[in-house]
Order: C-alpha cells, then sequence, then structure tokens
C-alpha cells in the first residue's frame, strides 16, 4: 500500500527545480554538511556514513551500508535508521539549489525488509519548488542500483536562514561550528544564493 498526504502534493502554481550554476557537477560527491550529523558525518562512529553524489538536474544517488548497529529486529535493519538514510538522502539535494532546508514531513513507505550488510542504493530529486517550500521523493532498491525498492519516501524541505541553527542548536555545537571558518563560509555561502 502507499499514498501521498495532501501535505506532500505540490500545488498547482509550484514551478520546477533549478540546478544551480556552482552545483557540484554530476558525479562528484557531496561531502557530509557537518561533521557530527548522525546521517553523513565522519564524526559519528554508529552514524550512516551516508555518501550523496550529484546526480543529473537536481537528483542525487547515495549509498548507506547496514552495520549491525543499525539493527532493530535481529539481523534486520531499524525502520527509524531507515528513514533516517531517505531523510539525509532528500537533504542532500538542497545543496543543487544552494539553499538551506529542513524536513518539515516525510513520509515512509518500508516495502522490503533490509538485512544487516545490505548496501541501500538510494536515488533521489526534487520535484517542484513553491516558495520556501521544497518538494522531493526517494527511493531505497537492494541488491544493486537496479535491484527492488526496499523503502521509499516523499518529503517538504522548508528553506531556513542560517539563523534557524545559530538560535536553536545546543550553544556548544553552535560555537564548534562558528570557529569553523570551512562551515561558516559554507553555510554563508548558501544563504546569499539569490
Ligand atoms: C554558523 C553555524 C552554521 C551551522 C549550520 C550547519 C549546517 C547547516 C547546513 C545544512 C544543514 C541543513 C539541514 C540538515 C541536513 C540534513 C539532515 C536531514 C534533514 C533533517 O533532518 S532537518 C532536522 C529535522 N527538521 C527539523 O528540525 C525542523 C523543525 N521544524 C521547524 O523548525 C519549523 O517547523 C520549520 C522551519 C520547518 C517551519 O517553520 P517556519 O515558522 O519557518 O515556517 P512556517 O511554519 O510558516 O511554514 C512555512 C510553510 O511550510 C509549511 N509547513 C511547515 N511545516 C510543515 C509540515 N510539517 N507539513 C506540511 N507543511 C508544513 C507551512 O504550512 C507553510 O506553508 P505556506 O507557506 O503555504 O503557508
Amino acid at each position: 500500500m502507499s499514498g501521498t498526504s495532501a501535505a506532500l502534493t505540490p500545488p498547482a502554481d509550484a514551478v520546477a527545480p533549478v540546478r544551480h550554476p556552482d552545483a557540484p557537477p554530476p558525479g562528484e560527491l557531496l561531502g557530509a554538511h557537518y561533521e557530527h550529523c548522525f546521517g553523513c558525518g565522519g564524526g559519528q562512529p554508529h552514524g550512516l556514513h551516508l555518501q550523496a553524489r550529484a546526480g543529473e538536474g537536481v537528483s542525487v544517488t547515495a549509498e548507506f551500508t547496514v552495520k549491525p548497529a543499525h539493527q532493530g529486529a535481529p539481523g534486520l535493519a531499524h525502520g527509524g535508521v531507515l528513514a533516517t538514510a531517505l531523510d539525509e538522502t532528500l537533504g542532500s539535494l538542497n545543496w543543487l539549489l544552494r539553499t538551506i532546508a529542513v524536513t518539515g514531513r516525510l513520509e515512509t513507505d518500508f516495502v522490503r525488509p533490509v538485512p544487516v550488510d545490505t548496501v541501500l542504493h538510494l536515488d533521489a530529486r526534487i520535484t517542484a519548488v513553491h516558495g520556501r517550500k521544497i518538494y522531493s521523493t526517494a527511493t531505497g532498491r537492494i541488491g544493486g542500483p537496479e535491484g527492488p525498492v526496499a523503502v521509499r519516501a516523499d518529503a517538504l524541505f522548508i528553506e531556513v536562514k542560517v539563523d534557524h541553527f545559530i538560535e536553536n542548536g545546543r550553544p556548544a555545537e553552535i560555537q564548534a561550528a562558528m570557529a569553523d571558518p570551512d562551515q561558516v563560509k559554507r553555510a554563508r555561502a548558501f544563504e546569499v544564493n539569490p
């Protein structure tokens, strides 16, 4: 069974997404947006270490290997971890717009169980943009990039300013991020996106 709620259906006057001219070219790894991110950061021992790669248009691909630390049932990936993999992949799409955005809504279908050691092949694209609202969709396949769909998701991301993080994040981590010139440069560069 599958379906998409009204909140995830773009309104009639939504527009097609526009790839930013400075977006990384197709095939290039996007890199982690934050070292301590549970989805993509290298500084999280039990994190997903998901690596997203720019695709054609406003799309990305990514791979995530399910580790023993990601189990829900014996030998099977936890559904919330799979939702995280989808969320992270969908979130990375916003780099191609050079927009900072957070997940407002994420609807996930779990279609097949995903065993530990499986490589989940993720594919995501932005379908429409309406003001600050970014609509996107993703699938995760097992057995190869053309294998059967195990999970899929539709999402709504909402564009935010850097201040969203500065005002809401725990001060210790915000201060550390702001002391890192690369992090600040990247965040501010996205914010001045015309
Ligand atoms: C210098 C230090 C820098 C540090 C920064 C470091 C890195 C930054 C770079 C990138 C990081 C970015 C994201 C992380 C990336 C990947 C991780 C995966 C993504 C995530 O894991 S991210 C975490 C989970 N995420 C949240 O933590 C969000 C919590 N939430 C809120 O913070 C607010 O809720 C917010 C901001 C979403 C909206 O608040 P708001 O006040 O700005 O806007 P408002 O409410 O007016 O909504 C505007 C329009 O969106 C519609 N709308 C809103 N929410 C909706 C919903 N749920 N369903 C349907 N429609 C919705 C409204 O209906 C309205 O629609 P309309 O315009 O048509 O009326």
